[in-house]
C-alpha cells in the first residue's frame, strides 16, 4: 500500500507555506538569526521545539517560525524548498496558504514577496511537473487590519497563480461574521473562498463560514460531526472539507487518530480532501496521511486512488488540469 501510495500522482489542497519549511530550511533560517529568535538552529532539536501543548501554542510556535522570514530571498528558498518537497511526494498539483501579511508586516515588500513566490511557481511546472496554486489566507489572531491588508494585496499584486482567500490562526476568539467585507470584496474580484473553520471550534464556526463568508470548501471543517443538519448541509451542497488528521492531533484538535472523525464525516457523505496542513511540524507527509486515512476508512488501493480522485475534483484547477490529472491516476491505478 505504502508503494502505491508513494507513486500515486496527487493533488494537495490544505498546506501552509511557512509551515511546511524543512527541518533544514528552519534550522539554517534561525543560525542565520541567531540571538533573535527563539527558534533552536539545529534540525535536530526541532521535533521537540515543534511539540505542541495545545492550539494556542501551535500558532505561537508558527509565528516564531513565520519571524525568521526576513527577505525575499528567504521567501524563494523556503518556497523552492516546498516545491521539492511536494513534488518528491508525487504532488502534481497544490494549493498552497501563503500568508503574505505576515511577511509584509515584517518588511518584505508586498510587490518581491509576490515576485518570488511567483518565480518558484513557474519553475516548479517547468522542472518539477508541479503546479502550484496560491491561496492567501488572513492571519486571524492579527484582526481586521491583517484582512484589509491581504486584501489589498491580493488584489494590488495579483499574482498569476493566485486562485483562493482564505483565514486561517485561532477560530475562538476570531469570529468569522467580521471578516464577511473582505470576503466579499475577494470573491468580487473572482478568487475562492476557503476559510478554516470547525478546526479548534465548534460548528456554528462553520455555518458562518458558509453563510458569512461564502466558503465553498472548508479548511478542516471536522467539527461538523457536532451538528448533524450541518453535516447534510455541507453533503448536499457539496461543499468539501480539507482534513488533516495527523495535524488535528498534534494541535490537539482532536484527542488521537482513532478519535477521529472522518470515518464519520466519510460515512455521512461528505466530500473531502486528505492534506498535510504543516507537514514537517507534524512530522508528516502527504503519503504519510494518505496511509492514515487508508488505515481509518479500511481502503484497499482503489480506495485511495478514490481519494487522490476526490481531491483534483475538489481543487480550482482548470478543467484541462483536472481531467490530465485524473487520466494519470487512472492510468497509474490500472498499471499496478
Ligand atoms: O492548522 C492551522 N490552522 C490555522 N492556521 C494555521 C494552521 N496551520 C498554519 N496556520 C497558519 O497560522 C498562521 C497564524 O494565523 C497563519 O499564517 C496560518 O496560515
Amino acid at each position: 500500500m505504502q508503494e502505491f501510495i508513494a507513486g500515486l500522482p496527487k493533488a494537495e489542497l490544505h498546506v501552509h507555506h511557512v509551515g511546511s519549511a524543512s527541518p533544514q530550511t528552519v534550522a539554517a533560517l534561525a543560525a542565520r538569526h541567531e540571538g533573535t529568535s527563539p527558534v533552536p538552529a539545529d534540525a535536530d532539536k526541532l521535533a521537540e521545539y515543534f511539540t505542541f501543548t495545545d492550539f494556542a501554542h501551535f500558532v505561537q510556535v508558527y509565528l516564531s517560525v513565520v519571524d525568521l522570514i526576513r527577505d525575499a530571498e528567504d521567501v524563494r528558498t523556503l518556497t523552492a524548498g516546498i516545491a521539492a518537497d511536494l513534488a518528491g511526494q508525487n504532488v502534481r498539483y497544490a494549493e498552497l496558504t501563503v500568508t503574505p501579511w505576515s511577511s509584509v508586516r515584517r518588511g518584505i515588500p508586498a510587490e518581491a514577496f509576490c515576485e518570488a513566490i511567483e518565480d518558484v511557481r513557474v519553475t516548479a511546472a517547468r522542472d518539477l511537473g508541479l503546479q502550484l496554486r496560491w491561496v492567501f489566507d488572513i492571519p486571524g489572531e492579527a484582526g481586521l487590519e491583517a484582512a484589509e491588508n491581504t486584501l489589498r494585496i491580493a488584489l494590488d499584486q495579483r499574482p498569476d497563480g493566485l486562485i483562493s482567500f482564505g483565514l486561517g490562526g485561532p477560530e475562538i476568539g476570531v469570529p468569522r461574521p467580521q471578516f464577511k467585507p473582505y470576503f466579499d470584496a475577494a470573491r468580487a474580484a473572482g478568487l475562492h473562498s476557503v476559510p478554516h473553520a470547525g478546526e479548534t471550534s465548534d460548528a456554528q464556526s462553520m455555518w458562518d463560514a458558509i453563510h458569512e463568508l461564502g466558503a465553498e470548501r472548508i479548511g478542516h471543517g471536522i467539527r461538523a460531526v457536532q451538528d448533524p443538519e450541518l453535516v447534510a448541509y455541507l453533503a448536499e451542497h457539496q461543499i468539501p472539507l480539507e482534513v488533516c488528521p495527523t495535524s488535528n492531533v498534534c494541535t490537539r484538535a482532536v484527542a488521537s487518530l482513532a478519535e477521529h472523525p472522518l470515518p464519520q464525516l466519510v460515512a455521512a457523505g461528505v466530500q473531502l480532501s486528505i492534506n498535510t496542513d504543516d507537514p514537517p511540524m507534524f512530522s508528516t507527509w502527504l503519503n504519510k496521511e494518505y496511509a492514515v486515512a487508508a488505515e481509518l476508512l479500511g481502503l484497499d488501493e482503489r480506495g485511495v486512488a478514490d481519494l487522490a480522485r476526490a481531491a483534483v475534483r475538489q481543487s480550482f484547477a482548470s478543467e484541462a488540469d483536472k481531467s490530465a490529472l485524473l487520466a494519470e491516476i487512472e492510468a497509474y491505478s490500472h498499471a499496478v
